[in-house]
């Protein structure tokens, strides 16, 4: 067992305060985070059911080319590190993709039941 603090048990009441508020503030953005995160996602799940429909690729390589240019710029002058934002765009876009795959399969295989 160390001697480190790792709760908040011994601290002074206004440094207890303040982490207290700051941690409120996070909350809320990490709900925000959320919230917006489960819009997108609505939002591309209708876009896989449309290219599935249209026999598209689920990647579209040239759109992400565009969007990531895009949101490291926005980064920059929001003082984010861009290379984060890349990073964060491309992991939520490889899910995205990934559920389009399932989208296509799972139609592909309702149109050969159908005939
Ligand atoms: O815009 C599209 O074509 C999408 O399928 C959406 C999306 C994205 O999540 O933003 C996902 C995959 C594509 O490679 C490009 C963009």
């Amino acid at each position: 067992m160390t001697t480190s603090n790792t709760g908040t048990g011994d601290m002074q009441p206004e440094v207890r305060q303040e982490l207290e508020r700051l941690r409120d503030s996070i909350d809320n953005i990490d709900a925000a985070v959320v919230h917006l995160l489960a819009e997108r996602f609505k939002a591309t799940q209708q876009v896989g059911r449309l290219k599935a429909v249209h026999q598209l690729p689920p990647a579209d390589p040239g759109r992400e080319s565009r969007q990531i240019e895009r949101l490291r710029r926005l980064a920059e002058n929001a003082k984010l590190d861009p290379a984060f934002a890349e990073k964060f765009l491309n992991f939520i876009i490889a899910e995205v993709i990934r559920h389009h795959e399932r989208i296509a399969e799972d139609t592909a295989n309702a149109q050969s039941v159908d005939g």
